[in-house]
């Protein structure tokens, strides 16, 4: 689904990626870890284009996309959920919606937002509120609501279970699974709980300054030795 190739990438001249090759496979989940400063949302902010790339290749359904600007990506199907600021705070859930949305005709809408509240029923008795006061696991379903009711194909999450009881976090898992199952969507997830993120996933990369480190399927990244050092805390920045 998505292809990079030698891909460096960073801001302005500071590079932050070096040579990263990776595949993003359809319908799967791929779970990018590694250590605090690795480089790990950097990678979907250079995805989605939001960083200065030097050499490198995003492959899209077998188009070039690295010049592509993020509004462009967006109407192609690939939606960048950011650790914040994802949703509209001053509007009410209910417009955040209907925003998600806004180039659908209207009786699409109506059905996109109605599927988006099967996945999210929780959603159903906010919809009059402001998304600013939303929880932070509420949100996090609103932002994820959202990409359904714009058809996404792709869902790139930077760290949806961060300042998240463990409790809630298991739920955020459960519904990118089931985004994944019951709705073909393709997920790209950075995640500090890594363990965890990993278990869910089909495919993991774990990143070390800027590099993949370690890459494979997701069971074989969790048993690998270096991931396991990791975990312990070992791997250095
Ligand atoms: N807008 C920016 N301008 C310049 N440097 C940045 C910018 N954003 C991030 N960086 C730097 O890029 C490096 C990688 O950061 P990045 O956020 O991609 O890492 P990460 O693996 O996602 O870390 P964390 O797990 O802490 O979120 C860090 O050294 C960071 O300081």
């Amino acid at each position: 689904m998505i292809d990079v190739k030698n891909l460096n990438a960073g801001y302005g001249k500071l590079q932050i990626l070096f040579d990263v090759n990776a595949k993003i496979r359809e319908r799967k989940i791929t779970t990018i870890v590694g250590p605090n400063g690795s480089g790990k949302s950097t990678f979907l902010k250079t995805l989605f284009g939001l960083t200065t790339i030097y050499p490198g290749e995003i492959i899209y359904k077998n188009k070039n996309i690295e010049k592509v600007p993020p509004y462009k990506k967006a109407r192609m199907g690939i939606a960048f959920l950011p650790q914040t600021n994802n949703v509209f705070s001053n509007l009410t859930v209910e417009e955040n919606l209907k925003i998600a949305g806004y180039i659908l005709p209207k009786e699409k809408l109506k059905e996109r937002i109605e599927l988006a509240l099967n996945v999210f029923p929780e959603l159903r008795d906010l919809l009059k509120r402001k998304a600013g006061s939303l929880s932070g696991g509420q949100r996090q379903f609103l932002a994820m609501a959202m990409a359904i009711v714009r058809d996404a194909n792709v869902l790139m999450l930077d760290e949806p279970t961060a300042q998240l009881s463990p409790k809630l976090a298991e739920v955020i898992f459960s519904k990118i699974t089931e985004m994944r199952d019951e709705y073909g969507i393709t997920v790209l997830l950075v995640e500090q709980n890594a363990k965890r993120a990993l278990e869910i996933s089909d495919f993991g990369y774990m990143f070390v300054s800027g590099r993949v480190a370690l890459e494979g399927k997701a069971e074989d990244v969790l048993n690998h030795e270096k991931f396991k050092e990791y975990s312990l805390g070992i791997t250095a920045l």
